[in-house]
């Protein structure tokens, strides 16, 4: 296995059974394909965003990846180990935080959780000691440990959860939802605590997540999925070229005008007083438009915005992703 390919699926599939009901006794057995011929890689040491709407998929990868379910075709390989046959084995390579769920035990302290875990994955004491130290350290928790997990707040208890993911030193971090509810503050520590782990252990992270915030300050690479398929694998700022968005010429003039009217490339989108924004695609110049404007108004200041990515995402959403294809290099 070559570390460029330290995650690595070709092809994978997981197709569904479900059985609908469609009368008092009648139910109609239908499939739904959850994940649909999936491809890419992950080299050790990425951090890599794995993002897209609700049901688009992104869980049920995640769990093939942790071997939770067997994928109903292609073929994937996490470490060089297939996840499903060799899930236990896979389980000491890799630690999983689900936002959403603990994998505390809720009524004990904190501590006790981590020390079953210390005896359940049989992690050597040096390592689990320094292990916890460091956690302990940088995620602040000193004053957590003895405290029973449902007396924590979300963001107490979301930082103990990622400790306990990384207890037995995992090679691949899968963080799914990590910042879910948390305030600010946080969310600022989680992050930079992922940030410091990626860069001196070269922990290979998978993050699922709705916050973009988190993948724009984590992430430089991000893959889109919708309706179990690989829309989008490339660097964040590349969506902007893809996701058929625009930019904004914020224009201020000498004085109020009707809006300004310089044909079909550019469009007024507000005015305010003698400031008029004007939107046009992202990926056109901005030169022209603005020599147009300087010629036929009078022009005192301007500046060119550019498209929000959240935009751009919801955008990628709403067109079905039809435009768009899997960038070449990582498929
Ligand atoms: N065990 C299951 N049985 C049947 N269908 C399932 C099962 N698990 C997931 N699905 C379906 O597979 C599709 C993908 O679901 P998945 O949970 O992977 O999406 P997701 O991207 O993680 O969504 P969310 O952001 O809402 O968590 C959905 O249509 C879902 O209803």
């Amino acid at each position: 296995m070559r570390d460029e390919e330290f995650i690595r699926l070709d092809g994978v599939e997981k197709v569904f059974d479900v059985r609908r009901r469609t009368g008092f006794l009648r139910r109609e057995k239908h499939q739904v394909r959850a994940v649909d011929s999936i491809s890419f890689t992950v080299a050790r040491g990425e951090m890599v965003g794995y993002i897209g709407p609700n049901g688009a998929g992104k869980s049920t990868t995640i769990k093939m990846l942790t071997g939770i379910l067997t994928p109903s075709g292609g073929r994937l390989r996490v470490a060089g180990i297939d996840p499903s046959r060799e899930r236990t084995r896979l389980a000491q390579r890799i630690g999983v935080v689900f936002g959403q769920r603990t994998t505390l035990w809720w009524d004990l302290p904190l501590i006790d959780s981590y020390r079953l875990m210390h005896r359940m994955y049989r992690i050597p004491d040096a390592r689990y000691r320094a292990n916890l130290d460091r956690c302990v350290e940088l995620l602040d928790m000193s004053e957590l440990l003895e405290v029973p997990v449902r007396q924590l707040s979300l963001g107490q208890r979301m930082r103990g959860d990622i400790a306990a993911a990384l207890l037995h030193d995992p090679d691949v971090l899968y963080l799914d939802e990590p910042t879910i509810g948390l305030d600010v503050v946080s969310k600022a520590k989680v992050r930079e605590f992922l940030r410091e782990l990626n860069a001196e252990r070269g922990t290979t992270v998978l993050l699922t997540t709705h916050d973009l915030t988190d993948i724009e300050q984590l992430c430089r690479r991000v893959m889109v999925i919708d309706h179990g398929r690989l829309m989008y694998d490339g660097v964040l700022s590349g969506l902007h070229e893809v996701g058929e968005s625009e930019r904004t010429l914020v224009v201020d003039l000498e004085r109020e005008v009707p809006p300004i009217d310089i044909g079909p490339s550019a469009r007024v989108v507000r005015v305010e007083g003698p400031r008029q924004w004007l939107a046009f695609p992202a990926s056109e110049s901005a030169a022209p438009l603005v020599a147009r404007v300087a010629a036929d108004y009078p022009l005192v200041d301007l500046s060119v915005r550019e498209p929000d990515i959240e935009a751009v995402i919801a955008n990628m959403y709403a067109t079905g992703g039809d435009l768009l294809q899997p960038q070449a290099g990582n498929s």
